[in-house]
Formats: structure tokens, C-alpha cells, sequence
């Protein structure tokens, strides 16, 4: 491999986004702190399970289903790759990582960025109509189990397109979403697109690890006002700060055995989205000696934020309950790099496009106490976070 140092300019970046078009495999990840800017494309090694054997990658790139899912649909299923070429962005300049004798000039012009646009709506939505009753048994249910005392009720909203989406179209809307992660895995003609707020796993050069407590969510507010009494009334609500602290435990308890200096805030703090706010615990940690970053992710995944307590019970429940397999909805995205460097987030308010076919995702957390209404309104404002991006992307198209 040589590593070539552009200047930071909008027509590479432009070029970099056109490769989408270009590749079978392809990986955009953008995190919400804006430090890791990456583009990777073309498997040179691919996994559809925890990527495993990887020596020689300098990256792997990629995804886990929530719950391995055997399919053989693409980016439903797990998928890593390391790519043969990738970029990297540093302040100024971005990075660019390429086979020897390879003629980056030429990979980077040979790009069409003029797509042809004609018009492109949704024809049809299909909404999982019984969701609510389905919430209300659930809730029945974790009033008498004693075996189950929380399970995140997921749904997902089937939309079908009049013509396929061109990922060109995505670039722009995504890229408002500034505080978020911005993240696109492309396997064959499939995407996986979210703009999650939630880290599972940060970890840096010197073994730092970064990790956090998300759950409990109140929608934004019209104005300053109402949107600090909704924050309020968060932080107050027994409910939900049962919820978190839940999420915060199981994180301290599935990383103990693998680091030191564990630290966890004592109250949470409010994490603002465009629509949404949550409950938030930055946890830090130092990685032991001798951890790998990949097997703390597969101890962390999934938390209680994404599946539920006890974990069993409630992953048995989702597959059994869901309308449909969650693919790579909740589950962990991102990368790992030769030196042990990398960055993992949950892939929620997400979607998969596959041609002209899209499929919007978003789930709630269900205890004893839940209301099916208030849950079903959570995930509708959930379900807009993605929705605005794809209705965005649709007027691009
Ligand atoms: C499952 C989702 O979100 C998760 C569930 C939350 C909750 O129940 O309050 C909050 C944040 C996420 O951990 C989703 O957005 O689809």
C-alpha cells in the first residue's frame, strides 16, 4: 500500500461520494464528533459474521446483523470487508490509501458526478398496522414475567419507490446531520444508510476507550421553552431513568473483565438530536493489556438499549415478535484499523435501500410501565429522523 496526501478540497470529496457508483463494496463513516472522516471501497477479504483472520488488512469496514440472520439477503446479513482503497480525512489534507503502482490521479478523476435526475416519489407504504397491539401484549406480558423486564419493540416501515435511489442523492441530505454519525455501507446494490447518535465503541491509539449509556426519549420542542421542559421532564421521569441506568449497568458489567479505570458519570446528561432527546452517559475506560477492541464490541452488543433484560429472554422474544429480521438495524457499524484504533456505532434511525425498495427502522424501549401509545409515538418521531433524509434525497433524485 502508499498513502497519498491531498489538499482538503470539495471536488475530491465530490469524487470520493461518486465511487459509490463505481464499487460492489463501499463504506462512508462519518462520526459524530467530526474527528474520523473515512471512505473505503472494493473487498479485498470479506466476512458475513464477526470478521475474523484479518492479519494482513491495515481496515476492516463493515457491519453486524442485530442477531445473526443466515439469509443470503445482502446488507440484511453481516458484512465486513477490508478494503484496496480507502481515504482518510486530517484537518487540511485527506489521506489517501492505495495499492502500489496504482495511478490515483486517474482512479480519482474517472468519475461521473453529473447523474442524470428525473423524478422519483413513493408509491407505497406498508406500516406494520398491528404494531401497537403487538406493544400492548408485550406490556401485558412483562407485567406477569418475571423472567422479562425490558425488550426494545422494533418496527420497520416497507416503502417502495418509483424508481431505484441513487445513493448520489443521499450525499446532500446526510450532510446536515452534523451531530450525528453519518454512515453508508453498500454491498452489491444495497445500502445500509443511518444517522445514528449512539457510540457502542470508541477506542484510540493508547487502548482509551470510549463507550455510552443511551436509552430514554422525549421528542424535541417547538421552541427553547418547551424544549427545556421536555429535557426536564426526561431527566425527572422515574421510567425512564430506570431505563438508562439498566443500559449503564449492563455496559459497566460486560466490560469489567477487559479494562481498568472505569469511569461512569453519576446522573446522566440529555443528548439533543434534531427530533429527539435522550438520556446519555458518556463511560470511559482503559483497554487491559492485551484486549482486542473486536471482542470487548462483541461483548457490548447488544445492550439493553437495543435488545433488552435479561438479554436472552428478550432476544428470543424480538425474533419471535418482529414482523421481520432487523438485518443491520441496532446492530454495531464502523471500523478497526491494523493498529487496534477504532470506532463502532448502533445502526438506528437507519434505513435499506435496495433498488426502489426502502425500509425505514426505529424502535422503543418496552417496560412494565409503558404506554403503547407513547411508544408508538416515539418511534414515529424516530422513523422521521430518516424519513426527512429519504424525502430529501427523493426530491435530489
Ligand atoms: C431503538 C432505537 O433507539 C434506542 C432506544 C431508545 C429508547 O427506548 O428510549 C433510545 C435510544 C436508542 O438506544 C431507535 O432509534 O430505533
Amino acid at each position: 500500500m502508499q498513502s497519498i496526501q491531498l489538499k482538503k478540497n470539495e471536488q475530491i470529496i465530490q469524487q470520493l461520494e461518486a465511487k459509490f457508483d463505481q464499487y460492489e463494496e463501499g463504506f462512508y463513516f462519518a462520526s459524530s464528533d467530526n474527528r474520523t472522516v473515512l471512505y473505503a471501497f472494493e473487498a479485498t477479504q470479506s466476512w458475513h459474521n464477526w470478521p475474523t483472520d484479518f492479519d494482513s488488512a491495515e481496515l476492516i469496514v463493515g457491519g453486524q446483523a442485530f442477531q445473526n440472520f443466515t439469509g443470503n439477503d445482502t446488507v440484511m446479513s453481516s458484512f465486513w470487508f477490508a478494503p484496496r482503497i480507502w481515504a482518510e480525512f486530517k484537518a487540511e489534507t485527506i489521506s489517501l490509501h492505495v495499492p502500489e503502482e496504482f495511478d490515483w490521479q486517474e482512479w480519482l478523476s474517472n468519475v461521473s458526478t453529473t447523474v442524470e435526475k428525473s423524478a422519483n416519489s413513493i408509491v407505497a407504504v406498508d406500516d406494520e398496522s398491528d404494531w401497537i397491539k403487538r406493544v400492548e401484549v408485550l406490556i401485558q406480558k412483562l407485567n406477569h414475567d418475571q423472567n422479562l423486564d425490558k425488550v426494545v419493540f422494533g418496527r420497520q416501515r416497507q416503502i417502495v419507490l418509483s424508481k431505484p435511489l441513487e445513493s448520489s442523492s443521499l450525499w446532500q441530505p446526510l450532510s446536515a446531520y452534523t451531530s450525528n454519525y453519518r454512515i453508508v455501507l453498500k454491498n452489491k446494490q444495497r445500502y445500509f444508510v443511518s444517522v445514528t447518535p449512539e457510540r457502542l465503541l470508541k477506542v484510540d491509539l493508547t487502548g482509551k476507550l470510549y463507550t455510552a449509556s443511551l436509552a430514554g426519549t422525549a421528542p424535541r420542542g417547538e421552541d427553547e421553552a418547551e424544549d427545556a421542559k421536555l429535557g426536564s421532564e426526561l431527566m425527572h421521569s422515574r421510567k425512564n431513568r430506570l431505563e438508562q441506568d439498566y443500559v449503564t449497568r449492563t455496559i459497566r458489567k460486560a466490560l469489567g473483565p477487559y479494562v481498568k479505570d472505569l469511569t461512569v458519570p453519576f446522573v446522566p446528561k440529555l443528548l439533543k438530536n434534531r427530533r429527539v432527546q435522550h438520556l446519555y452517559s458518556p463511560i470511559t475506560a482503559q483497554l487491559l493489556e492485551g484486549q482486542n477492541p473486536l471482542k470487548v464490541l462483541q461483548k457490548l452488543h447488544p445492550t439493553p438499549a437495543l435488545g433488552g433484560i435479561p438479554r436472552q429472554e428478550a432476544l428470543d422474544y424480538i425474533s419471535e415478535n418482529e414482523c421481520y429480521p432487523r438485518g443491520l438495524f441496532a446492530g454495531p457499524i464502523g471500523y478497526l484499523k491494523s493498529d487496534q484504533a477504532g470506532e463502532f456505532a448502533v445502526g438506528i434511525r437507519s434505513m435499506m435501500v435496495a433498488d426502489n425498495r426502502v425500509r425505514l427502522f426505529a424502535g422503543a424501549g418496552i417496560l412494565a410501565a409503558s404506554q403503547a401509545e407513547a411508544e408508538y409515538a416515539e418511534t414515529q418521531v424516530k422513523l422521521e429522523e430518516m424519513g426527512k433524509i429519504l424525502e430529501e434525497a427523493l426530491q435530489n433524485d
